[in-house]
């Protein structure tokens, strides 16, 4: 039968301010809604790489779950308040725990090569909270992004249902890529993205990481459904 096969990983994010929080994030959870955890490092108050390494031991002593390591800078929607040496660092010395780090794919070519060759994988993340930039600039950094990383993945602002578009067609155009148009207006793609062949949808566990976010447990009862 003619149709399509659904591989997408739900990916749950948490974003907590302190390890007591992130565990009992993590506890409270249901983790048959998730097929990855994103700890989103950015929102620990005062975070070191040594809080952030005994986080991971703690996640993977309680569930086998991959986890997906990022530290956001604020210019893309994060909180991660340190300099960016700093925030390089605590990826690369806890990046080998991981199954995946997320790294800015507007970081400086020297950090981001960095985190490259201290990671297991990568996603090489673009975000633009203001807009949606022309088709062409994102299929450019797309297309650098798949050279230097395992999945490049943008998430952009659309103002106009034409801007959400831009990120069906990208979809359509580029295999393994994780491309979402947000708030509201763009939730749908958060959906279309497993059937276009997206490895990976953001979904939150409690609060939202990002504008149009669905919940982890609406997000895997519609690709199952899709999937039936
Ligand atoms: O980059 C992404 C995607 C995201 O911004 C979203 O739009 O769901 C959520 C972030 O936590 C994650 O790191």
């Amino acid at each position: 039968m003619e149709g399509f096969t659904i591989n997408t990983g739900v990916c749950g994010s948490i974003i907590k301010e302190n390890k007591e929080e992130i565990l009992e994030t993590l506890k409270t959870m249901n983790l048959d809604n998730v097929d990855y955890i994103e700890l989103r490092v950015d929102t620990i108050k005062n975070v070191t790489s040594t809080m952030v390494h005994d986080i991971i031991i703690e996640i993977q002593n309680y569930t086998d779950k991959p986890i997906i390591l990022t530290n956001r800078t604020e210019d893309e929607g994060g909180y991660f308040k340190g300099s960016d040496d700093e925030r390089i660092k605590i990826l690369c010395d806890n990046a080998p725990l991981v199954e995946y780090t997320d790294i800015e794919y507007m970081t400086k070519p020297e950090l981001r090569n960095q985190v490259i060759d201290a990671a297991n994988k990568t996603i090489i993340s673009y975000h633009n909270f203001d807009k949606t930039p022309e088709k062409q600039y994102l299929k450019n950094i797309i297309n650098e992004a798949s050279d230097i990383g395992v999945i490049p993945k943008i998430a952009v602002k659309p103002h106009t249902l034409e801007d959400t578009y831009i990120i069906l067609q990208l979809m359509m155009e580029h295999d393994n890529l994780v491309a979402i148009s947000m708030d509201k207006l763009g939730t749908y793609t958060r959906i279309i993205g497993p059937i276009m062949g997206s490895p990976i949808t953001y979904a939150s566990i409690e609060e939202t990481s990002a504008p149009g976010q669905l919940d982890t447990k609406q997000t895997t009862q519609i690709i199952k459904k899709l999937k039936s």
